[in-house]
């Protein structure tokens, strides 16, 4: 071992910290569980985020016709590699990166992870929040507590709204802390996420519905006609309340994805642009300094 690599060695395992969420999966039929999920076509390619040791990343080699494995701990990335130089097999690529660093591909892709809870939201926000990106599905084992939000009834914040609009979440099961070493503090669960065949939100019109879905969450627990002041005029917000079939005391976080769908095509059909709450430009919420 190189003294890098003992360097590395320490790091990861007397000082767990600073490679955190090193959780491996030690469940076999958990593994084939995640994969039976993910339904993988043999041409697909498949990311695995945070790839460990590998314990998704060699089962998925066996059904997708590539396997692209991510991970940050030097120690892991080498056993990987050696794993499956070892195993010939050739259709897995290890990438050395972290994983809110890669490039994702361009081409259709699938995700199946037991990814680093602490970087959960990020990871998301990376896969989901340019529906230009080409995820198809993924299967990812979340904390609980993180898959229930991601699940739940009530949407408080645009950005999860967005990606909803554009993907289906199911929350499958829960997962004992028993099913990793060392075993996690929390429960853990299997959330998969789907994109919809018919978004909800055509992709070119994301922005616009973002800048939308900003606006009326400014305050979440706003009835639904306060929410959306300044944008449908009060007989419009009418209209739209009969159209919805909610009342005036509705709360905008109340709203589910297909409500919102309705509300959007509302306010592209009958608000007049200038209306059309904006994406606020990068720098525009600073006054500029007087010179
Ligand atoms: C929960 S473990 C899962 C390991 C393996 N997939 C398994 O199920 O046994 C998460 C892995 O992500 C790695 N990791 C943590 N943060 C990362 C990051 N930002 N980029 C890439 N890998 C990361 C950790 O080193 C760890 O191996």
């Amino acid at each position: 071992m190189s003294k890098n690599n003992r360097h590395y060695h320490h790091k990861s395992k007397n000082n767990p910290d600073n490679f955190p969420a090193q959780h491996l999966l030690i469940n076999k039929r958990l593994v084939l569980d995640l994969l039976d999920l993910a339904r993988i076509q043999r041409h697909e390619t498949v990311l695995d985020l945070g790839a460990g040791k590998g314990a998704i990343t060699f089962p998925l080699a066996e059904r997708a016709a590539n396997v692209i494995a991510v991970e940050t701990d030097p120690e892991y990335v080498s056993k990987l590699k050696s794993r499956a130089e070892a195993g010939h097999m050739q259709n897995v690529r290890v990438v050395p990166s972290d994983i809110l660093q890669i490039q994702l591909p361009r081409r259709e892709f699938v995700v199946v992870a037991n990814i680093p809870y602490s970087i959960t939201t990020p990871i998301l926000g990376k896969l989901l929040d340019h529906p230009a990106v080409p995820l198809q599905r993924a299967v990812l084992l979340v904390e609980l507590g993180a898959a229930k939000r991601f699940t739940g009834r009530l949407v408080r914040n645009p950005r999860m709204l967005g990606w909803r609009m554009s993907y289906e979440f199911q929350l499958v099961r829960s997962v004992a802390p028993s099913n990793f070493s060392p075993p996690p503090k929390v429960d853990s669960a299997i959330l998969v996420i789907r994109r919809r065949k018919d978004p909800l939100v055509p992709p070119k019109h994301h922005a616009r519905f973002m800048a939308l879905a900003a606006h009326a969450f400014r305050y979440p627990e706003l009835p639904l006609p306060e929410a959306l002041s300044g944008v449908f005029t009060p007989p419009q917000t009418t209209r739209l309340l009969r159209q919805l079939g909610v009342d005036r005391g509705f709360p905008v976080s109340r709203l589910d994805e297909a409500g919102w769908g309705q509300l959007f095509s509302a306010m592209l059909k009958h608000v007049p642009p200038e209306r059309w709450p904006r994406t606020p430009q990068p720098g525009s919420g600073k006054p500029k300094k007087r010179r």
